[in-house]
């Protein structure tokens, strides 16, 4: 498969060292605007770059008609436009705020521990979200999905960024960001009473795991036409 990385800074060197292991070829990377004839060599785009280039970067391959993955984050405002534009081009796009294989299974027991601890009001549940010191958003991609996930299973309305030992509010989930040198990505819940807390948490230990994440979808989409997720891929969505 012949790969365009869209974004060569620590994710796109990572998955360019992973996917020359895998016998893919890497035809065209960038970390600035796109030339859209080299980007039409690729079979498929792999957008790893700031947010504010994410939407437009996943728009020109759209246009171009080369299927897309996206692991930016930050820019999910402008999600549902880049969706109407994927179904408009009758293209090919996928997002996920984290590929892991790890973090996509810790997503489904994010949602089966939200859905057990609805409706037990004594527990305050709290997320905290640690990465290294060059991240450009807060919070994190993964912890907006995991705070999303909470909502859809409980009477929370909302999450909100709030500094450690911050009061919050009630019906929100208070979510805070630390800025660690060299943490790759740390994402932890806690479900805390007076008497005790239930805490689940993913720790990872390098960035391989979202690169080879990234990968596997690439391999899995390369075909395909629609807007999908790593629950398709990853053939989680009945769990
Ligand atoms: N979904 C996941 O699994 C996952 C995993 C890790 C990181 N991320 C996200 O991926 C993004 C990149 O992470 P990183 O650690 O590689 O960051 P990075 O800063 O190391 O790399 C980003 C690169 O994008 C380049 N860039 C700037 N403007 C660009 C443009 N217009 N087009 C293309 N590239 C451009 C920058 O020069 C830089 O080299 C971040 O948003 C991060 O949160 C997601
Ligand atoms: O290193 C980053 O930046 C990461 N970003 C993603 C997020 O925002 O959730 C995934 C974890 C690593």
């Amino acid at each position: 498969m012949k790969i365009a990385l869209l974004g060569y800074g620590k994710m796109g060197k990572t998955i360019e060292k992973l996917a020359l292991e895998r016998n893919h070829s890497i035809c065209y990377k960038t970390s600035s605007e796109i030339d859209v004839e080299q980007l039409k060599q690729a079979d498929v785009a792999i957008d790893f770059s700031i947010p504010t280039a994410a939407k437009e970067n996943i728009i020109t391959a759209l246009k171009a008609q080369i299927p897309v993955i996206s692991g930016t984050t930050g820019w999910l405002n402008h999600y549902e436009e880049v969706v109407k534009i994927c179904e408009q081009e009758n293209g090919t796009f996928l997002y996920a705020s984290n590929f892991s294989l790890g973090v996509n299974l810790f997503f489904n027991l994010n949602a089966h521990l939200a859905k057990l601890m609805n409706g037990h009001k004594q527990y305050q549940v709290g997320l905290e979200e640690i990465h290294h010191t060059q991240k450009l958003d807060a919070p994190s991609g993964t912890a907006i999905s995991l705070a999303k996930d909470i909502i859809d299973y409980s009477s929370l309305k909302d999450w909100k960024l709030v500094n450690e030992n911050e009061e919050s509010e009630a019906e929100s989930i208070p979510v805070t960001a630390k800025r660690i040198e060299n943490i790759s990505g740390t994402h932890s819940i806690t479900y805390s009473s007076s008497v005790d807390d239930i805490e689940i948490k993913h720790t990872a230990h390098s960035r391989e795991g979202f690169a080879l994440g990234a990968i596997i979808a690439a391999e899995w989409i390369k075909d395909k036409k629609g807007v999908f997720s790593m629950k398709d891929v990853l053939n989680l969505n009945n769990l």
